[in-house]
């Protein structure tokens, strides 16, 4: 078996940043993690990447393209879907290593993940591959402190879930940013309890609220029925924060789990064994 966090979200929501902070977690723990760099528009990020689109198509390809001409929205379809026609390409460089954990850093265009193919497409040949799959999405919690946009992002991290059909982990990020009010107010919210939203909503008592009550009201059930819709948040200046999230992934894509089975097994042998 091997194991795969695949983590998107929205631009600029700290992808990049979750990887190499697990990077550095995972070596501070003796263990190994890599990560694979997905986003042929990147242009900074903290980790030495195992692999890195950008070596097979950069965005530039696809934009100063005299023919494709496209715009940077297309061009990263583009590049993704040049990445899937040469899946021989990707599997190489992966290699064929047994238990291991890799992070696939993904492009932060939402589309991607909400409704087109080619993520999809991409997890079904990593699962050909072996690799047994979490889909981590990552929310900036800046955006998630009034009803309006939890219930925003709620919906965004629900798409994303019935577009991939993968085991999935939500976490709200840049914990460390918020202030203590705001940080209150997120508490609120985290225990999932839609109603508790919709109430405050209601508080809110704008026009648009008035007029558009049942519609919240109805997106509350929705989320409500899913009950699925979790957020982990993480601080990435507490190592016990860090510890906590890789775990509860850990735990979703059973890593770990065999290799206690191979222990186990080993000790329950022969213990007469060790006195030779
Ligand atoms: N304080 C703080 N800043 C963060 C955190 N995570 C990300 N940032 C900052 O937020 C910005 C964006 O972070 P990235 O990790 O590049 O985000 P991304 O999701 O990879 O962005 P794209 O690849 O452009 O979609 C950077 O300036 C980071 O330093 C965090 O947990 N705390
Ligand atoms: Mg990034």
């Amino acid at each position: 078996m091997r194991y795969a966090q695949l983590v998107v979200g929205p631009a600029g929501s700290g992808k990049s940043t979750y990887c190499s902070t697990m990077v550095k977690h995972a070596i501070d723990n003796k263990r190994i993690i890599e990560v694979v760099n997905l986003d042929p528009a990147a242009e900074h990020f903290d980790y030495e990447p195992l692999v890195d689109i950008r070596e097979l198509i950069h965005l530039d390809d696809a934009m100063e393209d005299e023919e494709l001409q496209f715009g940077p929205n297309g061009g990263l379809v583009f590049c993704v879907e040049t990445l899937l026609e040469n899946c021989d390409w990707l599997e190489e460089q992966l290699g064929d290593v047994d238990d291991d954990y890799i992070l696939f850093d993904c492009p932060g265009q939402i589309e991607l993940y909400t409704h087109l193919p080619v993520v999809r497409q991409l997890v079904d040949t990593l699962q050909k591959w072996n690799f047994r799959i979490c889909v981590v999405f990552m929310i900036d919690s800046q955006f998630m402190v009034d009803g309006a946009k939890f219930l925003s992002g709620t919906m965004a991290a629900l798409s994303v879930m019935v577009n991939l059909e993968l085991p999935h982990v939500n976490i709200l990020t840049k914990m460390d940013l918020l202030t203590k009010t705001a940080r209150k107010q997120l508490d609120d919210y985290l225990d999932p309890d839609p109603h508790i939203l919709l109430a405050d909503m209601r508080h809110a008592r704008s026009r648009w609220h008035e007029k558009y009550a049942k519609l919240t009201e109805a997106i509350g059930q929705v989320i409500e029925n899913f009950s699925l819709v979790r957020f982990y948040p993480l601080n990435i200046k507490d190592e016990e924060s860090i510890d906590n999230i890789l775990l509860t992934i850990d735990n979703v894509i059973q890593y770990g789990e065999d290799a206690d089975v191979k222990i186990r097994d080993f000790d329950e042998q022969d213990p007469e064994d060790d006195d030779n």
